[in-house]
């Protein structure tokens, strides 16, 4: 042993786990490291793949966040809402920050794996469709990409049984700024939320009457921040994507870039936005 190193024994850490729970026991370690499974032979399919795992985490995590803070947001427990939609807005900052890593892959790096991804694309990814149906863009074209996993169909066809976030926060502000519930729209289910002005004439009275609609008002500018997010994300996707593949076709089938360009459109709380230009 190297005189002078440090022995974490004398110093009473715990370093016999034959019968007691480590680290890797606790976080199932080997399950989770096993999972990278590279079909070819080239050096950066490694990162391609660890890329998207750590992204369907934090999208788990989003998912977890924002299923409570809806939940949260029904019973009317505010401060725990926005401490679960401020989490988010930094699991975001995380996600948005992973394209640097990314970025470092070229057109030639890419292209020496990419024919062993077949039809495969993000496209497909069932967690962010959740996450968008969670927040109200609810296109159900995009569950049948999953018709062959029936109990991922049911978790989207599910979520889109429920009210949206937005649909709550569109409850809540009708109640309080009307005062009843009586002209409270009804939830735009298995739509994507289009604008109404009944809605943005609310979002109005509460921006312009910040003191007397506080909550509201938090609540409206921690959606902005989320959908502020969001966009940054289909922004450094879409960018990431046509300085690798420029504009082919993707692997789903769409037109790749032009596709996703579109969806850079999308507007998930529209009324916040638009309500803007009035103020
Ligand atoms: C070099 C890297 C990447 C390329 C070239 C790429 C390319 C594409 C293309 C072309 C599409 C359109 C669908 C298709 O026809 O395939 C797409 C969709 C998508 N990709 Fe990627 N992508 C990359 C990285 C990522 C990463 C790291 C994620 C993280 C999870 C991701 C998630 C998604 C999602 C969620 C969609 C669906 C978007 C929507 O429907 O609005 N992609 N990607
Ligand atoms: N759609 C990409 C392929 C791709 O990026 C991908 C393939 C499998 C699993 C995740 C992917 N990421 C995002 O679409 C392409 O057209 O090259």
């Amino acid at each position: 042993m190297t005189e002078g190193a440090y022995n974490p024994e004398t110093d009473g850490a715990k370093t016999d786990f034959g019968s007691a729970m480590s680290y890797g026991d606790y976080l199932h370690l080997d399950a989770l490291l096993a999972q990278q499974h590279p079909l070819s032979d080239a050096h950066d399919e490694m990162l391609f793949i660890i890329q998207h795992h750590t992204s369907e985490l934090w999208m788990k995590l989003i998912i977890h966040e924002m299923t409570a803070a809806r939940a949260a947001l029904i019973a009317g427990q505010m401060p725990e809402c926005f401490k679960m939609l401020a989490r988010v807005g930094r699991i975001f900052e995380q996600l948005n920050q992973q394209w640097e890593v990314l970025r470092t892959m070229t057109p030639a790096d890419y292209t020496t794996f990419r024919e062993s991804l077949g039809p495969s694309s993000g496209f497909q990814s069932y967690q962010y469709r959740l996450i968008e149906y969670l927040l109200g863009n609810r296109n159900p074209n995009m569950l049948k990409p999953h018709a062959h996993v029936p109990e991922v169909s049911s978790l989207l066809t599910e979520e889109l049984a429920r009210p949206s976030f937005y649909d709550e926060a569109i409850r809540l502000l009708f109640r309080t700024v009307d005062g009843d519930e009586r002209n409270v729209p009804a939830p735009q289910l298995d739509s994507p939320h289009i604008s109404t002005p009944e809605i943005q004439d609310r979002w109005k009275t509460v921006y312009q009457n910040v003191d007397r609609y506080w909550t509201l008002y938090q609540l409206a500018e921690k959606l902005v921040d989320l959908e502020d997010y969001f966009r940054r994300w289909r922004f450094n996707h879409v960018t990431t994507v046509e300085r690798v593949i420029g504009f082919k076709r993707g692997t789903g089938g769409t037109s790749g870039v032009g596709y996703l360009r579109r969806m850079l459109e999308v507007e998930l709380f529209p009324e916040l936005w638009h309500v803007r230009g009035e103020l």
